[in-house]
């Protein structure tokens, strides 16, 4: 569907104050913004300048979802003024979409955070014990999502993080090892001028991790603003902060796991460049896993042109969209 014809099912301002055209976006004027939570038809909104502004979805945007990290053109009372509330009258395009597929907790497909860049995948080293299943279904969505994943490993206090690292480094993922009170410098690197969601299972050091990032995180604030101070309370929505070395975290604790079974194996292994080169060879419809009989990964593996580690992993990748975790 064309950009126009989209717009055609809108209702505009009116033409006499306006005129309509081709080309040009309807609200051209109306500024953006970055929305950091979303409570109750309710969303907290950041403008480049700072300005926090609530807002509610305008009529016409009918069905059409508003999601955290979504750039949004506001309408109406943007001032962030208190008691004032703007307008969403549009949504940018979506650069990355991080998903859920319908699961037994929930049976509606969910988008979950548009536009972030990278998904910071949490895990201990021990205590509570990695869980090497969970990793892989969190690189899958964030392969799947069109975000760079980063592995950070938490605790190297109590145990060598070498193991765990070697499972990852045929698939060229890049990862960082923490500790509590330790240096965050390789991390910061990572994470600075990113917009990156974190995720990990309870108990692995996120908050830990977060208030030693952003020190004057007040935990349940939707967003922390400078200029203002002002924020939205929220405990169970997703929170969005503001890194003081530039980029934000979206830290939801929603995202424990993902349900994946909208993950197709097609789009899957175009993250890896190389080996979705190899499947040119594959039979229709391969999906490229253990059991296929006559896959070209296995014969560009035979022939030297691909490490088998790296076609072994991505098999396990792939073969983790089926199991629970
Ligand atoms: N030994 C060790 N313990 C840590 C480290 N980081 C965090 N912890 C401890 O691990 C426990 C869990 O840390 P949290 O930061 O609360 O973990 P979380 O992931 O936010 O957990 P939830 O709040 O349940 O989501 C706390 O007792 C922390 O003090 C670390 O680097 N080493
Ligand atoms: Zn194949």
């Amino acid at each position: 569907m064309s950009r126009y014809d989209e717009d055609a099912k809108y209702d505009r301002p009116k033409r006499r104050t306006r005129p309509r055209t081709k080309d040009r976006p309807t609200y051209d004027a109306a500024p953006i913004g970055f929305v950091v939570t979303r409570d109750r038809g309710r969303y907290t909104c950041v403008l480049n300048d700072g300005q926090v502004v609530t807002a509610m979805k305008a009529r016409q945007l009918g069905r059409k979802g508003v999601i955290v990290g979504d750039r949004v053109r506001l309408d109406g009372d943007a001032s962030g003024d208190k008691d004032t509330l703007a307008r969403i009258v549009e949504v940018e395009p979506r650069k990355t979409i991080l998903r859920r597929s319908a699961d037994d907790d929930d049976p509606v497909e969910r988008p979950l955070v548009a536009n972030a860049e990278q998904l910071v995948i949490v895990a201990a080293v021990a205590n509570p014990e990695p869980r090497p299943r969970l990793i892989d279904r969190c690189l899958v969505a964030a392969f799947d999502a069109g975000m760079r994943p980063l592995i950070c490993l938490t605790k190297v206090d109590l145990a060598d993080p070498e193991e765990l690292l070697s499972t990852y480094r045929p698939l060229g993922v890049e990862a960082v090892a923490t500790r509590r009170d330790g240096d965050l410098s390789e991390l910061i690197e990572q994470l600075r001028d990113r917009t990156s969601v974190l995720v990990g299972h309870s108990g692995v050091g996120k908050s830990t991790l977060v208030n030693a990032l952003v020190p004057e995180a007040h935990r349940a604030v939707g967003v922390v603003n400078d200029v203002t101070g002002r924020g939205r309370h929220t405990s169970t929505s997703t929170l969005v902060l503001q890194l003081p070395f530039g980029g934000w975290i979206v830290d939801t604790p929603g995202i424990r796991s993902f349900g994946l079974a909208h993950v197709d194996p097609q789009e899957l292994i175009k993250a890896f460049g190389d080996l979705a080169d190899e499947t040119q060879d594959c039979p229709r419809g391969c999906t490229h896993a253990d059991n296929e009989a006559a896959c070209a990964l296995d014969t560009a593996v035979a022939e030297g042109r691909v490490d088998a580690e790296r076609v072994a992993s991505y098999r396990r990748l792939l073969a983790s969209r089926e199991t629970r975790d």
